[in-house]
């Protein structure tokens, strides 16, 4: 445990404080009233036997009464503290620190941080740990209250002899021990959180319906299911070989516990019958040992769990470093212009993906004017998209420079930018809401304007399907959420229409966006598309940027650029293109002929 757990266990209880100061309050005062009740309960006892033993039954008498009553407060105060705990883990885990872990990932600006295997191990274990965090900070509490208990407890026996207080020596080895075997467990969690999470992804994708059906074309259910169960063994045997070692700490701290114990009995023992001590120290001395034992169990479970909190108190942090490290904005960042004047010009961008060698795009010059209509094409894997991805700035390039209106993207406010962009995507999301929700998320402070979501919809070729849903515009969309499922090709007019909602874009971005739809609704979409470009560029001067495959499609672009294993090697209109009789008029030739009706 280091003071940096400690000091987000101040904050937490910091932040239920701060949100439920009456119930938190209450909280601490029970859990300090409990860590005294033992206490008071010994004592009492002591005094009842020895008022019996000197003949004083007034004594005994009050001794026994006030037993019986620290007794029954006892209880009750425990009951009460097991409600006000969960209640507190759950209003502040749950309904707050869960929403601000998912806002700090979800606030990330880039996409290279999704691809980081140290970031995913990290998103994986606290993904959903708001509770556990939560509930580690409560235990810190409760271990804390239980030690002032076990203190009580000490005074009490080193009273009847100061001999005994070496025993706290001994109650702390259990403690000890135990945490350097919970160290080993939290670190075989986090060792094992990237097999941990294949065999996640391998049962995924074995049991949902996307995958199911080439998996049942292609016959490689028992593959996966091999492979599942290798990732999964990998995890286990981690965690086994973890916890043995964790139990040997265990029995180690306890042998130690019961040695100090054992000869602390025979001390009392030994005093009482020698005339130095009296039968109520022995009472007394048994009581406070046997709750001496549950208390340390107490202390130990309570450390435990709060060790426990460490397999996510650790991941937590880091993350919580790492956002803060990589949200901070560059100081002076540019405002976004109002409108494009020159465009955008790339000079020598050279870019990879992290961890990769490869250069998904190398050394890549070209300006596209403002107002214009910009067509990336190129085989697969060619570079179209990652080009498109550097223009939204999910990624910065690695060197070369993109310049907007002669300003660094770099150097441009991130939000500023991104919201005066729109873009549909080839791996476009499935926002499984009402129809109109996942249209209108598209431009948020216009989520509930009917009106503007109707243009999103009218804009993307999408009205007949809206006709044709059962509640139009406010049905449920997604089966699992009793509503209705789409065909892929309408998810993409989905994503088309969320595009196409914000009215005064900048860059307008359409990655492959018909790829999943049929031939006519494709030539509508680009009919419709292409005069929305033209529109957008008188308001803003706005450059549209449409990834395609199918050449065709593209013709009437302002501009064309063709990318060839991440360089860009020709560009310009398609007539001088075809002019050229370079490799951008041989792939239209390929494609000509192989979309003709004859196929010659
Ligand atoms: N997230 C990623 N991580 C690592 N490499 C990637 C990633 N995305 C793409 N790549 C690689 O970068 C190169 C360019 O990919 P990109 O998606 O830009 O091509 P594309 O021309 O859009 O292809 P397609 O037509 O198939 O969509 C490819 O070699 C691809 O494997």
């Amino acid at each position: 445990m280091s003071w940096r757990y400690v000091r987000l266990w101040a904050e937490l209880l910091g932040v239920s404080w701060r949100l439920y100061p009456g119930q938190t309050a209450a909280a601490l005062a029970v859990k300090a009233a409990s860590a005294t009740v033992v206490t008071v309960t010994a004592l009492a006892l002591r005094a009842a036997v020895d008022g019996v033993i000197q003949g004083d039954p007034e004594a005994a008498v009050a001794g026994a009464a006030a037993a019986a009553l620290a007794f029954a407060v006892g209880i009750y105060l425990g009951g009460i503290d097991a409600v006000l705990h969960m209640l507190l883990v759950e209003r502040v885990g749950l309904l707050h620190l869960h929403r601000q872990i998912h806002a700090d990932i979800a606030g990330l600006e880039g996409l290279d941080h999704l691809e980081r295997t140290d970031f995913l191990d990290r998103v994986t274990v606290v993904r959903g740990a708001a509770w556990n965090l939560m509930f580690g900070m409560w235990t810190a509490v409760d271990a804390v209250f239980n030690a002032v208990k076990l203190a009580l407890l000490l005074t009490l026996l080193g009273m009847v002899s100061p001999w005994l207080l070496v025993l706290l020596v001994f109650a702390a080895a259990p403690i000890w021990f135990d945490q350097r075997g919970q160290r080993l467990v939290t670190n075989a969690e986090t060792d094992t959180a990237e097999a941990m999470r294949l065999q996640r992804h391998l049962f995924n994708l074995a049991t949902e319906a996307a995958g199911g059906k080439e998996i049942r074309v292609s016959g490689s259910g028992e593959e996966l299911a091999r492979r599942q169960a290798d990732a999964w063994n990998e995890v286990t045997r981690g965690w086994f070989r973890a916890r043995v070692g964790a139990a040997a700490w265990k029995l180690a701290g306890w042998s130690l516990f019961t040695t100090g114990f054992a000869a602390g009995l025979w001390l009392v023992v030994y005093r009482a019958a020698n005339g130095t001590g009296t039968v109520g120290d022995i009472v007394l001395a048994v009581t406070v040992a046997v709750s001496l034992r549950d208390s340390i169990q107490d202390t130990v479970f309570g450390a435990n769990e709060a060790m426990r909190g460490a397999r996510v108190i650790e991941p937590y942090l880091w993350l919580r470093d790492y956002v803060a490290a990589h949200r901070d904005r560059p100081a002076g960042a540019r405002p976004c212009p109002d409108t494009l004047r020159e465009g955008v010009t790339f000079e020598r961008v050279t870019f990879g993906y992290p961890g990769t060698e490869r250069r998904a795009l190398d050394e890549v010059s070209c300006h596209l004017p403002a107002g214009s209509v910009i067509a990336v094409v190129g085989e697969y894997g060619s570079g179209k998209s990652t080009l498109v991805k550097l223009l939204c700035k999910f990624y910065q390039p690695d060197s070369g420079a993109i310049l907007v209106d002669g300003t660094r993207l770099s150097e441009l406010d991130t939000e500023g930018w991104r919201a005066r962009s729109s873009a549909a995507f080839q791996d476009f999301g499935r926002f499984k809401i009402r129809f109109a929700e996942t249209v209108g998320v598209g431009d948020l402070p216009h989520l509930g304007h009917s009106g503007r979501v109707l243009a999103a919809v009218r804009a993307a070729d999408a009205e007949p399907l809206v006709e044709r849903l059962p509640d139009g515009l406010d049905t449920q969309l997604g089966r699992v959420f009793e509503g209705v499922e789409l065909s892929e090709g309408q998810w993409q007019k989905t994503a088309l229409a969320r595009a196409s909602m914000r009215t005064e874009p900048l860059l307008f971005v359409l990655d492959e966006p018909t790829a999943s739809l049929d031939a006519h609704s494709e030539h509508a979409i680009f009919e419709r598309y292409m005069a929305r470009a033209r529109e957008l560029a008188a308001r803003t001067g706005a450059i549209t940027v449409i990834v395609s495959h199918r050449f065709s499609t593209v013709t009437d672009a302002d501009l064309i650029l063709v990318l060839d294993k991440g360089r860009l090697v020709e560009s310009g209109s398609h007539a001088e293109l075809m002019a050229r009789g370079g490799r951008y008029a041989e792939l239209y030739g390929i494609q000509a002929t192989a979309y003709s009706p004859t196929g010659a």
